[in-house]
């Protein structure tokens, strides 16, 4: 049997709960792939722990035996795995700490999964660079809406297809915010705080509020899909800040539902631009059915004609399943491939 030794980076929220999933994935893996999946290496801001025998998810939910200061470079120096699952926080303006764990894990020849976007949205040309050079694999479902299929889509079942417009709502949060203050009359900083309390928010909400996890994840799906690098800062953004109560009853009274949600849409010269509005559809679309923190995806192509998806909703349980996801991909190729 083949040992695929997993390191995470990040073990708050997300981290903790793919360490979990991972264990309990770990007997279908050994029976489908004959391979022993473990986590080996974790780590948090101030500690980490390395254990080649294994680590259990309640050992990484109660950081039990952390040691102080194994984090960062001193943690990529003593670890020794295959894979690195970066889950520590998205920061869109140097990609710290993600970007130096990436470095590390790829000049280790690791293959990555990225749930954390910062590093992605920053240097998402070089990580893939450097991946293609090490030979090694970047994953990104969890840092392209999770629960809801989109680079796996549009790369795989939609391969020579040619999509020529992409719209979704990718932001679990805004949507439930939206949602929330529509149908039941919430008010803004409530649905907010509920949404933090449920985990799915961003650590500072109003990331997903101004629009910058959507604009963030258009620019991973764009770089993983068209190979386009679009700076988030060009993307132009709306907030759900800015909705009051006044447009929610006007857009009771003509019967449309508001939602955030991001574009991006390929011009004849397969030049691809990125926006992040606040658009409002008829009731029976399938965005206005889209409720709580659910997702959705309209994607139109030239061979294929038009597709939606609705489902999905934000949540741990989802997102940990998309790291697998990935993580299963990534065992599947080393199980075929002769560099393993
Ligand atoms: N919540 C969700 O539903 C989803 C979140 N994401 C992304 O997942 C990531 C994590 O989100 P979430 O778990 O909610 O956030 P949390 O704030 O709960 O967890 C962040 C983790 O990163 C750790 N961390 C901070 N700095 C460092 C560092 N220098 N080295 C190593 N670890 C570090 C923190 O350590 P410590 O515990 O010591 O503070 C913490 O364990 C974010 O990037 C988010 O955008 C993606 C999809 C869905
Ligand atoms: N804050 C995000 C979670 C992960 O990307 C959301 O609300 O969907």
């Amino acid at each position: 049997m083949k040992t695929l030794r997993v390191a995470i980076t990040g073990v708050g929220n997300v981290g903790s709960r793919i360490g979990g999933a991972l264990e309990e994935r770990a007997p279908e893996f050994a029976r489908r792939f004959n391979a022993d999946v473990r986590v080996v290496g974790v780590s948090a801001s101030t500690e980490g722990l390395i254990d080649g025998s294994g680590i259990s998810g309640e050992r990484i939910a109660g950081r039990t035996d952390f040691v102080s200061g194994l984090t960062g470079q001193r943690f990529f120096d003593e670890l020794e795995a295959d894979v690195l699952i970066e889950a520590g926080p998205s920061n869109y303006v140097d990609g710290a700490p993600g970007l130096s764990h990436l470095e590390a894990a790829l000049e280790g020849s690791m293959d990555v999964i990225c749930v954390s976007k910062g590093a992605l949205v920053v240097a998402g040309d070089d990580i893939y660079r450097r991946a293609a050079e090490a030979e090694r694999q970047v994953r990104v479902s969890g840092a392209a809406a999770s629960a809801m299929p989109t680079v796996d889509f549009l790369t795989y079942d939609l391969a020579g297809a040619q999509v020529t417009r992409f719209e979704a709502l990718l932001t679990g949060t805004t949507t439930f915010v939206l949602d929330t203050m529509y149908r039941h009359g919430w008010d803004l900083d409530d649905a907010v705080a509920e949404a933090q309390e449920s985990g799915i928010a961003e650590p500072q909400p109003e990331f997903d509020v101004d629009g910058w996890d959507t604009a963030a994840k258009l620019v991973v799906i764009a770089r993983a899909v068209f190979n386009a690098g679009i700076p988030i800062e060009s993307v132009p953004r709306q907030s759900v800040k800015n909705v009051n109560e006044e447009q929610i009853d006007c857009w009771k009274q003509h019967d449309i539902v508001p939602r955030l949600v991001g574009i991006l849409e390929l011009d004849d010269s397969d030049r691809v631009t990125a926006s992040v509005q606040v658009k409002c559809y008829p009731k029976s679309h399938p965005f206005s059915l889209a409720e709580g923190s659910m997702k959705a995806v309209n994607v139109s192509t030239k061979r294929m004609g038009d597709y939606s998806l609705l489902g999905g909703a934000s949540s741990l349980d989802a997102t940990a399943a998309a790291a697998i996801k990935d993580l299963e991909h990534i065992l599947t190729c080393r199980m075929s491939s002769s560099v393993q």
